[in-house]
């Protein structure tokens, strides 16, 4: 993009989850630049390089922080403003695909729900740029983590006996199925391209076989339905991570990797070279000699062959530091193919556990070792 303030995108229309998740992550942004305080680092954060994300669509500003009167500040104005000119996009691969064009800065996406598990098209569709050339590819540059609260939402005067359908996302609708079976037993579920497209197919009197949507309370009030039931979800406590994605270098060819924080994580996709014995250990042992903890791993079908998968997981800590560097060394020899999709703060900004072993000091002191008996 040309202009000077970034353009984001999201999974849409307004009203998502999604749409919350860019929402937050904006505003953290804009405390973390505000503040300009960088955390304590184990894993070679400097106190000179930007705070992580600020090399990334949002950017480093000096404007004001919050106030905490509550009284709309500057940055109150950047945030809403940033959210003014996003753009929503109706599936996961179409907003990637903007990435890519250059068509928006950064898409907001969703990638795991701690009820559901991971967002297989949110995986599939990183995955399958990850091979491409390198102008095309995407990073994975912040984490967002957003509560799930469902509302059941219905064009005003619906009754809940009226109701013989009802639409969602797929990744809802197993979040409120208990709730369904004991409430709305004759109901059942349309698949829908979002919570908030769902409302939005009844506000337009679009909806086909269903008179009622599982969405976020934000939803309902964007596209003014009558909520008829709050805090449908079976449970309580979910949340969904949430990820930023750009292209992997800027317009001026620079890598976007956010530099470490000391609370980082890395995102990799692994294809093994030929299922055989040992062959997912022989991967994850990469980690394990290295004090590398995971904090997501599964496997999905290559789409090549019955029973051909690759592995899409997290570690903690960031590319730049050594044993993560050494880890990824390690797997480029041993797997048919790693792919790296970015190393970018968590959300929950939980320091990376570093024992004194496996510090970045221990390396080097230990190639310093090696050198000298060379
Ligand atoms: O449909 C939405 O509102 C979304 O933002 C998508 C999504 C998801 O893909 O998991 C996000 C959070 C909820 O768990 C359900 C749906």
């Amino acid at each position: 993009m040309t202009h000077d303030e970034p353009t984001y995108g999201y999974l849409g229309p307004a009203g998502t989850f999604t749409q919350a998740a860019l929402r937050g992550w904006l505003e953290q942004q804009r405390r973390d630049t505000a503040g300009a305080v960088r955390p304590a680092s184990d894993e070679g954060a400097d106190a000179t390089t930007p705070a992580a994300g600020a090399s990334t669509p949002g950017e480093a500003s000096s404007h004001q922080t919050p106030s905490s009167s509550g009284a709309p500040t500057a940055t109150d104005d950047l945030v809403a403003a940033a959210l003014e000119r996003s753009v929503p996009f109706a599936t996961v691969p179409a907003a990637l695909d903007a990435v890519r064009s250059g068509g928006v800065d950064g898409v907001m996406v969703p990638i795991e729900n701690s009820v559901e598990g991971g967002v297989s098209s949110t995986l599939d569709a990183l995955n399958a740029g990850a091979g491409a050339p390198t102008d095309s590819q995407l990073l994975l540059v912040g984490e967002v983590l957003v509560p799930i609260t469902f509302v059941l939402a219905a064009r005003p005067g619906t009754r809940a006996e009226q109701i013989t359908g009802v639409g969602s996302h797929s990744h809802a609708w197993p979040q409120v199925r208990g709730w369904m079976a004991s409430n709305l037993p004759q109901a059942t579920y349309v698949p829908t391209l979002s919570t908030a497209a769902a409302a939005q197919s009844l506000a337009d009197d679009a909806a086909e076989n269903f008179q009622a949507a599982v969405c976020a309370p934000m939803a309902a009030d964007v596209f003014g339905l009558e909520t008829l039931a709050t805090h449908i979800g079976d449970n309580a406590g979910a949340v969904t991570r949430f990820v930023l994605v750009t292209k992997a270098r800027d317009a001026a060819g620079r890598p976007r990797t956010p530099a470490p924080t000391g609370h980082d994580k890395t995102t990799l996709v692994l294809y093994q070279h030929a299922d055989r014995a040992g062959g997912l250990l022989e991967l994850l042992e990469q980690f394990a000699t290295r004090g590398i903890s995971m904090s997501r791993l599964e496997s999905r079908p290559t789409g090549e062959a019955m029973g051909s998968y690759c592995f899409s997981l997290d570690i903690e800590g960031h590319i730049a530091s050594e044993r993560v560097g050494e880890a990824l060394m390690g797997l480029k020899r041993v797997a048919a193919d790693v792919r790296y999709l970015g190393s970018y703060a968590r959300a929950d900004k939980r320091p990376v556990d570093v024992t004194p072993e496996t510090s970045d000091e221990a390396f080097a002191d230990a190639r310093a070792w090696l050198h000298a008996l060379r």
